[in-house]
């Protein structure tokens, strides 16, 4: 019986695994009539055969044509389309944006199935619009905006409870959570339960660009107060009013939602988003040795940047082992300054097996200026990028950027500081004086009016020879003689999607710093020479 039964298994296995690449496997579903449609997931809306609508109990529940696919799909994106034809001048724009939002958003709401497609589709339209930069706006509408829950919410009043509401999350399996305590959410600031709109929005590109299972994300908001005081007095405000929780408060807060989370769903893989620098790095320090986790502004933005300094250094017509002799200067130590510093440290250590020449090539910023040894009250974080002032003629601490841009003559210069027009035009001009062949800007803050610079700016000023880059989507500038301005996105969007596919598939227990060097080294290895040679640093969205 045993071995009849084994090898029916075999035999079953191996033409499952020769037709499920052919034939689309059932879908067993419990529900039945009304409930079906009220179900995101399974919901087909008008698509329903009609062999389906008796055997579900949908028969009468339905107008009767049967609308295919493929119609509901073309129905769809020329509504999307007209609301394109609708914008009249500039001032449309966001007006224009949040509406495209909310039909995707609507969509998303009713027949997860048709979201999905279009947005796989058409991500390179879409994902400014469920991502940065309009996301950025939902946050800071989000009370206005609010039409039904997604994801889950902890708040500091479920102190106790966590363990017992995370059974209430309808699916069985999560693979993937993204979680925000909405302490900084993009440049904006402290948004508390807002800022629920991002991890919504990372999960959409989860699916769509990594192919991870809808039903098995899980957007995540902990809402432990917020400092903002607009929100606390805002009556209609929907998380808790009252200030952030501090301390041994806040981090029993996020033990207790972790330790729920690994009871129920021991493998799922969680997405630090947007935490404010200190808890930023305090969450990963604690729990990056006992579970599956990262922090994408450290880690995720440490990646993507250095996959594009990767590929600057190539743009300049220089060898990769010329890489540590670039001179970066990247402004603002936050979580994500201070991570993209410690990844191009390592990569250099790595390539030079000398941590001193490591650290004399880069020079950082924060809003007090340059940071030298001399620096008092520094955050440890920041410490190891402290500069010896004495390095370089003049240079002293709290030198601001223009005067550090003309003394140090950088080959690239980094933002990531939060502050729109950072980079403004005597700056981008004493960029262009530094002397570097292809002088690099990186504008990487968010939303669009946060970038330290526009690419318009950046060509104008600092030259049409430069290679740029911004953290929100600007359109390729035109330049004289028919010749392009090459505008890359760099977004950590183009990596945590394939880490924490990684991960999910490799079984991976935790996530080491080796292998978000190698995604990073992956990405810039894409690129061929003649798209570098273009000042392209990263593949198109649509690859
Ligand atoms: N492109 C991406 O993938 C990506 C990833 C992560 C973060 N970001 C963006 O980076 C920005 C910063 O994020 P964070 O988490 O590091 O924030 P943070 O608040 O931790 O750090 C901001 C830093 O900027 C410094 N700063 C402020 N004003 C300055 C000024 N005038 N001159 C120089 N430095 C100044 C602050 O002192 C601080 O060190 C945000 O806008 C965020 O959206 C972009
Ligand atoms: O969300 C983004 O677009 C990138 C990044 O995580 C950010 O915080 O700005
Ligand atoms: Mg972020």
């Amino acid at each position: 019986m045993w071995s009849l039964t084994k090898f029916v298994a075999s035999r079953l296995s191996r033409s499952r695994r020769f037709f499920s690449s052919v034939i689309p496997r059932p879908c067993i579903i419990q529900k039945r009539g009304a409930d079906i449609l009220h179900d995101p997931w399974i919901n087909k809306d008008t698509g329903f055969p009609l062999t389906e609508r008796n055997r579900l109990g949908l028969r009468g529940l339905l107008p009767p044509r049967v609308i295919s696919f493929e119609q509901q799909y073309a129905r769809f994106m020329e509504s999307y389309r007209s609301l394109e034809k609708n914008t009249v001048s500039e001032s449309d724009t966001s007006h224009v944006a949040l509406a495209k939002w909310r039909i995707l958003n609507r969509l998303h709401d009713r027949n997860e199935t048709l979201y999905f497609r279009v947005l796989i589709d058409n991500i390179k339209d879409f994902a400014p619009i469920i991502y940065t930069p309009t996301v950025g706006l939902v946050c800071q509408n989000y009370s206005g905006l609010f039409r039904r829950p997604r994801g889950m919410y902890f708040s500091a009043k479920d102190k106790g409870e966590m363990m017992s509401m995370i059974y209430n999350w309808p699916a069985q399996m999560v693979d993937m959570i993204v979680l925000t305590d909405g302490s900084r959410i993009l440049g904006l600031g402290d948004l508390g339960v807002h800022g629920i709109g991002i991890p919504i929005g990372k999960l959409d590109m989860y699916v769509a660009a990594a192919g991870l299972n809808p039903q098995r994300i899980l957007p995540v908001m902990l809402d432990v107060g917020t400092n903002n005081l607009k929100l606390i007095e805002d009556p209609l405000y929907l998380g808790l009013r009252q200030p952030r929780l501090e301390g041994e408060e806040y981090l029993s807060t996020i033990d207790e939602f972790i330790e729920a989370v690994l009871t129920r769903w021991p493998k799922a893989i969680v997405q630090f988003e947007d935490f404010q620098m200190k808890w930023a790095f305090e969450t990963l320090k604690r729990y990056r040795e006992r579970f599956c986790m990262f922090n994408d502004d450290i880690q995720g933005t440490a990646g993507v940047a250095l996959a594009g300094l990767l590929g600057t250094v190539r743009a300049q017509g220089r060898s990769l082992d010329d890489f540590p002799n670039q001179k970066i200067v990247v402004v603002g130590a936050g979580s994500a300054g201070l991570g993209v510093l410690s990844m191009a440290v390592q990569a250099v250590v790595r390539m030079t097996g000398n941590a001193e020449t490591a650290a004399q090539k880069f020079f950082l910023l924060d809003k007090d200026g340059l940071i030298t040894k001399e620096r008092k009250n520094l955050d440890p974080a920041a410490v190891p990028f402290a500069k010896d002032p004495g390095l370089i003629a003049g240079l002293r601490d709290g030198d601001s950027l223009l005067e550090v841009v003309k003394k140090v003559k950088p080959d690239v210069l980094l933002g990531l500081s939060g502050v729109g027009g950072l980079f403004n035009e005597e700056v981008l001009k004493a960029l262009r004086e530094s002397g570097s062949n292809r002088p690099a800007i990186f504008a990487m803050s968010n939303p669009t009016m946060n970038a330290e610079c526009t690419a318009v700016e950046a060509f104008k000023h600092a030259g049409e020879n430069i290679v740029f880059a911004s953290g929100s989507p600007f359109e390729n500038v035109q330049l004289g003689n028919g010749k392009v301005g090459y505008v890359n996105q760099a977004n950590n969007m183009y990596l945590f999607p394939g880490i924490g596919l990684g991960a999910l598939l490799s079984g991976a227990c935790i996530i080491t710093d080796d292998m978000l060097q190698a995604a990073a080294e992956c990405l810039a290895s894409y690129m061929t020479d003649q798209d570098i040679e273009k000042g392209i640093l990263y593949p198109s969205i649509n690859r």
